[in-house]
C-alpha cells in the first residue's frame, strides 16, 4: 500500500480519536446550556448560515429572534459546538482579551505556510512585538507617499479603461470586469507602498514577483481536495514528502519573493545605515518604515524583528491589504451602478472640487495631489458613500477565535434559556476552554435592531443622522466592524481609506458605471467576492458597463 495511504489512515484515526474525545467532553460542555438552532442531520451544521453572505443576513436575523444574541451553533460536526455572539459587550470582551481568545491553529498554520508568520497569524508576545514595530509605519505622517502612489496608479487604471472604451467599435461603453482591474491596481499600490517595487500589473501581468504573489494568493483561496486538506491539517509533513502541483507552486512563489524581497531588505538596510552618516534615507515605503522602526532606540534589542519576520510582515500586508481594498472598491462601484442617483450625486460632489486643479490629472504636481487628497477627505458625501459600502458589504465577512482557557463572558442583553424563556437576570456565561467563537462582522453591520429597518439598503445618507444606539458602538472605524476592533483591529485602515477615496475620485470623474444583464452575487471565499450567479466555476468577476463621463 503506498505510504501516502498509510499516512492518510493514521491521520484519520488520529482525527477520529480527537473527535471522540471532544464528543465525550461535549456532554459536559457548559456551552450546551445556551440555546441555538437545531440540526436536522447528525452531521449537519450551521456553517453556511453564518458564512455565506447570500444567506447570512437573513439567517442571523432569524437566529436572534429565536435564540437571543448569545447562542450555540454547530461547526464542522457534533463535536464542534461554537459560540455565536451578536451581543456588543460579549464581542468587545472577546476581541479585547487577546491572551485568552486566539486565532485557531488551523488558519494560522495555513497562513504561515504561505506567507510566513506575520501579524495575521502570530499570537502572544510575537504578535505584540510585530505590532509594536509595525504600527508607526501606518501613522498619518507616513502616508504622504501613499497618496501620490494611489493617485498615479489610479491614473494608469483610468488610461487602461479609456483604451478599452476606445477600442469598442460598435458601442460607446465597454463591458469591463472591474474586479480584475481594480485588484491589479491595489496590488500595484501595495507593491510600491509596501516595498518600493513596481509590479506594473495594470499594463502587463508578466512581472515575476506579481505572478508569485498572485499564484500564492490563489492557493490560499482555492478549494483543494477535501481529503488532502484534512490530511495536511494534521500531518503537514505530507507536503514535504509528497509535493503536489499546489505545493510546488507555493514553493516557487516563496523562492521568488524571498530572492527579490530579501535583496530589497538588504538594500534598504544599507541605505538606512549609510543615511546615518550622510543625511537620513527618506524612503517612505512600509518596508523602510518597518526597518527604521525596528532599529529605533526605544525598541530593546531582544524585541527587534529578524529579517525573516520583516519579510513575513511585508507578505502579510500584501495578503491582508490588497484584496480587501480592491474588493471594497469593486463593491462600491457595483453599488453605485445599482444606484445611479447616488452615483450622480457623488460625481457632482467630486466635480465641485475638480475645477480647483488642472483639468489633465496626469499633470498634477506632488503638492497638488496632496492638496487634492486633503480636499477629498473633507467631502461629506464621499465619506458617507465610502463607509456605507464598507458597512453593507464588508470584505472580511467574519472571523474566528478559540478560547485558550475557561472564561466568563459578560453580556449586554439577557440570555435565553434552551426552553426559549428569557432569563432577565443572567448577564454572563462561561465559555469553556477550546470553544470556537464565531465573530460575525457583517451581522453586526447589518443588524436591523441597531441600524433600523433599512439596515440592508445602500443608503449613504443614514450617516447624517445615526440612531443613538449605533453611536454607542465605538468600534475601530465609524461604528462598523468592517476593520474589526480591539488590539487585533486592522492597522491598514488609514491606508485603505486613502487608496479608496483617491480611486473613487479618479474613476467617478471620468466614467459612468451601469449594471450589465448578469446577476452579480457575493460569495465568501476567504473574503466576500463577487461572482456571476450560477457561474461560480468562472471565478471572481464583477462586470460593469463603463462609459466615458462627459460634463457636457
Ligand atoms: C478595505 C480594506 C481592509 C479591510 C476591510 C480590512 C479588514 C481587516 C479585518 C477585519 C482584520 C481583522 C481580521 C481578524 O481578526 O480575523 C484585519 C487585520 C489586518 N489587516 Fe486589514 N483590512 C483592510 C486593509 C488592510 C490594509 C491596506 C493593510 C495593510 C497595508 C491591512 C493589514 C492588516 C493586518 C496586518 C491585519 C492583522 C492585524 C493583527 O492581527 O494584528 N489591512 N483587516
Amino acid at each position: 500500500m503506498p505510504l501516502v495511504y498509510v499516512l492518510g489512515i493514521v491521520a484519520i484515526l488520529l482525527y477520529a480519536c480527537s473527535c471522540f474525545r471532544t464528543l465525550v467532553g461535549q456532554r459536559s460542555n457548559v456551552l450546551r446550556s445556551l440555546p441555538g438552532p437545531p440540526v436536522t442531520r447528525w452531521f449537519g451544521n450551521h456553517l453556511q448560515h453564518v458564512l455565506d453572505p447570500f444567506v447570512s443576513r437573513k439567517a442571523h436575523e432569524i437566529f436572534v429572534q429565536l435564540y437571543g444574541r448569545t447562542m450555540r451553533i454547530r461547526g464542522l460536526g457534533p463535536w464542534d459546538e461554537r459560540l455565536l455572539t451578536l451581543d456588543p459587550v460579549s464581542f468587545s470582551h472577546i476581541v479585547k482579551n487577546t491572551v485568552i481568545y486566539q486565532k485557531p491553529w488551523q488558519s494560522r498554520r495555513l497562513i504561515t505556510s504561505l506567507i510566513g508568520c506575520g501579524m495575521l497569524s502570530a499570537e502572544g508576545q510575537v504578535h505584540q512585538r510585530q505590532r509594536r514595530v509595525a504600527l508607526p509605519a501606518f501613522a498619518a505622517q507616513n502616508m504622504r507617499s501613499l497618496v501620490d502612489i494611489s493617485f498615479r496608479k489610479g491614473i494608469q487604471l483610468r488610461d487602461a479603461w479609456m483604451n478599452l472604451i476606445r477600442s469598442e467599435t460598435k458601442s460607446t461603453c465597454a463591458r469591463i470586469d472591474v474586479c480584475q482591474f481594480v485588484s491589479r491596481t491595489t496590488l500595484d499600490v501595495m507593491g510600491l507602498a509596501g516595498f518600493d517595487y513596481n509590479f506594473n500589473s495594470i499594463e502587463d501581468e508578466t512581472n515575476e514577483v506579481f505572478i508569485a504573489y498572485r499564484d500564492m494568493f490563489e492557493v490560499a483561496v482555492s478549494q483543494s481536495p477535501r481529503f488532502r486538506s484534512l490530511l495536511l491539517m494534521y500531518l503537514p509533513t505530507i507536503n514535504r514528502l509528497f509535493p503536489d502541483k499546489t505545493v510546488r507552486t507555493v514553493q516557487q512563489s516563496r523562492e521568488v519573493i524571498h530572492r527579490v524581497a530579501g535583496r530589497l531588505i538588504q538594500e534598504k538596510k544599507r541605505k538606512i545605515s549609510e543615511g546615518e552618516k550622510s543625511g537620513p534615507y527618506e524612503g517612505a515605503d512600509l518596508l523602510t518604515l518597518l526597518l527604521k522602526s525596528n532599529a529605533a532606540t526605544d525598541i530593546p534589542p531582544e524585541q527587534r524583528l529578524s529579517d525573516e519576520d520583516i519579510l513575513s510582515n511585508i507578505n502579510t500586508f500584501m495578503f491582508a491589504g490588497s484584496d480587501t481594498s480592491s474588493l471594497s472598491v469593486t463593491w462600491t462601484l457595483f453599488l453605485l451602478a445599482q444606484n445611479p442617483k447616488i452615483q450622480d450625486r457623488l460625481r457632482t460632489e467630486l466635480l465641485s472640487v475638480a475645477h480647483e486643479f488642472p483639468a489633465d490629472l496626469s499633470h498634477l504636481t506632488e503638492d497638488q495631489i496632496q492638496t487634492l487628497h486633503t480636499t477629498l477627505c473633507a467631502l461629506p458625501f464621499l465619506h458617507n458613500v465610502t463607509r456605507e459600502s464598507l458597512r453593507l458589504i464588508p470584505p472580511v465577512h467574519s472571523s474566528l477565535r478559540v478560547a485558550t482557557q475557561d472564561n466568563e463572558v459578560p453580556t449586554m442583553y439577557p440570555i435565553y434559556e434552551r426552553d426559549g424563556t428569557v432569563n432577565e437576570r443572567r448577564r454572563s456565561f462561561i465559555v469553556p476552554k477550546g470553544t470556537v467563537v464565531h465573530l460575525p462582522f457583517e451581522a453586526f453591520n447589518l443588524d436591523k435592531c441597531v441600524w433600523g429597518e433599512d439596515a440592508w439598503d445602500f443608503n449613504p445618507d443614514r450617516w447624517n443622522n445615526l440612531p443613538e444606539i449605533v453611536q454607542q458602538c465605538p468600534w475601530h472605524f465609524s461604528n462598523i466592524l468592517t476593520f474589526s476592533a480591539g488590539p487585533r483591529a486592522c492597522p491598514g485602515l488609514r491606508f485603505s481609506l486613502i487608496e479608496m477615496k483617491t480611486l473613487y475620485y479618479i474613476l467617478l470623474t471620468n466614467f459612468v458605471f451601469k449594471e450589465t444583464e448578469d446577476k452579480v452575487v457575493p460569495h465568501n471565499v476567504v473574503l466576500t467576492r463577487p461572482y456571476l450567479s450560477g457561474k461560480f466555476e468562472e471565478g471572481t468577476q464583477c462586470p460593469l458597463l463603463v462609459s466615458r463621463f462627459s460634463a457636457t
